[in-house]
């Protein structure tokens, strides 16, 4: 081993010279040690620069004082470790130098006993393992129902019940349904104990996809007000939104169809037998407008499953990826602020004198296609190095898209959106809704602002004060983005990614 300093200079020539650190007289360098040092074989180590700390500093890392370089600094022995040992991964994409330094992971050993030791049946035919006893894993498609299962929307109870979220059935806290992931894996349990003398585990195909809205809203917008709905699933963590305009439930007019009104039939589900009408309005199953002085609770019926054949014109909907730069800082990198603000605007625009807007904006949390911001912040500087959009995802090892409808086409199926006009220039959006079950009885495309600018004038799009500002730009990220990144961004979606719209002359 040779270990060289710049200064003080001090420098190792092999392992011996280091032991001789470690166990004798300093050695004869540059710097100067006490002169008062002892002359035994344990020196007094009282020297400004402490040569036996420094080579021990040096040998195991900076953090070593001279009160504690005798502890053991490497991987201990699998035996010395705890159960709970933290195992820490390691990011592949982590700088190379952090990587290597990296210690030899540690063989991890579980104090548990096996599962088939866990699930053994006693002698008494009851199960030993007290946890088993209290809460049986259960699946959906099982036929075996929990014996206990929280109070809540009955859409997802089979599917969501895990030991951390089942209260008990007299419980009167808020549902937690579907507050967890679903179990991790579709194993079940599949009879009591107490009946079979050996257990059967049975491998169940995976749960059907299941939504449920757990609260609703009204949001006043620059646009006009809109009812905004936060759904849980079982087949991912995330809560998406859907955005409902459709001023007419916010009437007070007799005449309105309501069979037409957009709501959300999870939402309007009595979830359970005692719930309260206060628990019903508080989660936003409520007819027409809250206020100090009116509120109705809905109920169940108020819903219908699907928009009725005689709505004049299918409800306009958009289905739109959240995009944190896009929307949220007004990166104009995209053009998603602009999108989401543009869909909302159009959605509630009057289709006729007589009809006011209606439709939706399904909000799905499929940040950056799908691959998450951490990912898309990556892509950006791969992007900033030359290469366009689907290029720098590739080069992460994403695919160009990652993105799935199936959980957007469940939310437009509980709101009653089964045929509708779809925003949108995406051609897998409009495939992957109709392999959902959804019709798209019409599409309209959504021309970025800048480039519906440049057809009337060659100014620059937010140029010349109010006159130069396009209608409608009203969200952060709402206002017309422009530049030669967004160029390149939407030529890659037409180019590369198949999105139906016609490329600006220039
Ligand atoms: N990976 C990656 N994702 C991006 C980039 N820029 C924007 N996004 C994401 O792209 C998605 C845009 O999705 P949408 O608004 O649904 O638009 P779209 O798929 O182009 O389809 P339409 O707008 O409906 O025609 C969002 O999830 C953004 O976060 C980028 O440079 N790289």
């Amino acid at each position: 081993m040779s270990i060289h300093m710049a200064s003080p200079i001090l420098s190792l020539s092999n392992d011996f010279d280091l032991l001789n650190l470690l166990t004798s007289s300093p050695p004869k360098s540059s710097f100067s040690t006490h002169a008062g040092a002892g002359t035994g074989k344990y020196k007094r180590r009282e020297a400004p620069l402490d040569p036996l700390l420094l080579a021990a500093a040096i040998s195991s890392g900076p953090h070593v004082t001279r009160h504690h370089y005798h502890h053991h600094h490497t991987v201990p022995a699998t035996d010395d470790l705890l159960p709970d040992t933290p195992t820490v991964t390691v990011d592949a994409t982590m700088p190379s130098a952090l990587a290597s330094i990296d210690p030899p992971k540690p063989k991890y050993k579980s104090a548990q006993a096996p599962r088939s030791q866990r699930v053994k049946i006693g002698s008494n035919g009851t199960n030993e393992n007290k946890e088993n006893q209290r809460e049986p894993l259960v699946g959906t498609s099982a036929g075996n129902l929990p014996q206990r299962r929280p109070r809540g929307p009955s859409l997802l109870q089979n599917s969501f019940v895990t030991s951390s979220t089942a209260l008990s059935a007299n419980s009167s806290s808020p549902p937690v349904v579907g507050a967890g992931p679903p179990p991790p894996s579709p194993f079940i349990l599949s009879a009591s104990p107490q009946t079979i003398s050996t257990p059967v585990i049975r491998n169940l195909p995976p749960a059907p996809l299941q939504v449920q809205c757990m609260a609703r809203t009204r949001i006043p917008t620059p646009h006009g007000p809109a009812f905004l709905h936060l759904y849980r699933n079982n087949k991912d963590d995330k809560e998406h939104l859907a955005f409902v305009i459709d001023p007419a439930q916010l009437e007070d007019n007799n005449d309105v169809d309501v069979s037409t009104f957009i709501r959300s039939a999870s939402l309007d589900a009595k979830w359970s037998e005692d719930e309260a009408e206060i628990d019903r309005l508080t989660r936003g199953a409520y007819v027409g407008r809250l206020s100090p002085a009116t509120h109705r609770a809905s109920k169940p019926s108020e819903s219908s499953s699907s928009q009725p054949s005689s709505a004049p014109l299918p409800p306009l909907v958009r289905i739109h990826s959240e995009c944190f730069t896009g929307e949220t800082i007004g990166s104009m990198r995209c053009d998603c602020g602009e999108q989401l603000d543009e869909a909302l605007r159009l959605i509630s625009s009057p289709a006729s004198s007589s009809s006011p807007g209606r439709g939706a904006v399904i909000y799905l949390r499929q940040e950056g296609r799908g691959i998450g911001l951490l990912s898309k912040i990556r892509a950006y500087n791969l992007q900033d190095m030359g290469h366009d959009t689907v290029q720098a995802n590739l080069l992460l090892g994403h695919g160009a898209d990652e993105r799935r409808y199936d959980i957007a086409a469940a939310i437009m199926r509980d709101l009653g959106l089964e045929r509708v006009e779809l925003l949108t220039n995406n051609p897998d959006k409009v495939k992957s809704l109709e392999k959902e079950g959804i019709t798209v009885a019409k599409r309209r495309g959504m021309v970025p602002r800048s480039w519906q600018q440049q057809s009337h004038s060659h100014e620059h799009p937010m140029a010349g004060g109010e006159e130069g500002r396009i209608d409608g730009a009203t969200l952060i990220g709402g206002g017309a983005a422009h530049g030669p990144e967004l160029e390149k961004y939407l030529r890659t979606k037409v180019e590369r990614m198949g999105h139906m719209l016609d490329l600006p002359p220039s």
